[in-house]
């Protein structure tokens, strides 16, 4: 068992690094992602709230659009957050890869877990944090929230010209694959390691780790975990929202 598989001590400190300096192409002309509203209220501070409403997260550093920290900054100030909770806001980078090192290098020494979450994903459930937390401090280096597929998944050729044909040249087996989710939860020594070797294009930091040889593991993710990208996303989002008060009377 190597180091970073070790179960970890139960009061090791926990820090969510939430990138948030995407800009949101996909879901069309506007603010950043991050700073456009849900119900009223910027999906950042949903994704803020939702993971410092884990008891175990001492530290949340929002990652900001590179021109917008102060920005951030008064939006945190101007909105409730739970005291326990610090936070911290860095200028993020021109991908997601590099918003993340950016968050990772702002961290104080105390904290051996990080999550690493998109705020792009406002409305994952505090139970979901838990668990990712829990399966690090029972060893994993890498745990990701994963959901099976609704839907069958082609391997093609991508053609050159969107809206092309493109040969299908695989299907693989369904039972097997899981759309992943975040947050991502990592022994910060693994995670660190991840990002001072791993180059080239990954879309997550579980790849990374993957990429390092260290094991990473799956724990049930939530549907309301989902990532907003394209607009119909947001009014799935504000449909969530609006069930969610429903459910709590008010
Ligand atoms: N340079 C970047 C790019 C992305 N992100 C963050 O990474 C998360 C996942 O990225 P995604 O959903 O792809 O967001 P965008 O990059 O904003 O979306 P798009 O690709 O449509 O522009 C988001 O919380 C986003 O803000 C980031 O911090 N820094
Ligand atoms: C990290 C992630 O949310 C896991 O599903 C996803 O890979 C981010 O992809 P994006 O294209 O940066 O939104």
């Amino acid at each position: 068992m190597s180091d970073e598989s070790r179960p970890q001590p139960a009061q090791t400190p926990v820090a969510a690094v939430i990138p948030a300096a995407g800009r949101g192409v996909r879901l069309g002309p506007g603010a950043p992602k991050a700073l456009r509203t849900l119900n009223g209220t910027p999906m950042l501070i949903h994704a803020v709230r939702a993971l410092a409403a884990s008891r175990h997260v001492s530290l949340v550093v929002v990652v900001a659009p590179p021109d917008g920290a102060a920005e951030v900054k008064s939006l945190l100030d101007a909105h409730a957050l739970p005291d326990r909770t610090d936070f911290l806001v860095v200028p993020g980078g021109e991908t997601r890869q590099e918003s993340v090192r950016l968050g990772l290098d702002a961290l104080p020494p105390e904290h051996g877990i990080v999550l690493v979450h998109d705020a792009a994903r406002p409305l994952v459930p505090v139970d979901t944090v838990d668990a990712v937390i829990e399966a690090v401090r029972d060893g994993a280096p890498a745990v990701v929230p994963a959901l099976p597929l609704a839907d069958t998944v082609k391997e093609v050729e991508p053609a050159a010209v969107t809206g092309e044909p493109e040969p299908v040249v695989a299907t693989p087996e369904r039972a097997r694959l899981r759309a992943v989710q975040t947050p991502q939860g990592f022994d910060r020594a693994t995670l660190v390691r991840a990002h001072e070797t791993v180059t080239g294009d990954v879309t997550d930091d579980a790849s990374m780790v993957e990429r390092l040889g260290q094991a990473v593991v799956a724990v049930p993710g939530h549907e309301e975990a989902f990532k907003v990208t394209r607009p119909l996303d947001l009014v799935l989002a504000e449909a969530v929202l609006a069930r969610r008060r429903l459910n709590d009377g008010f």
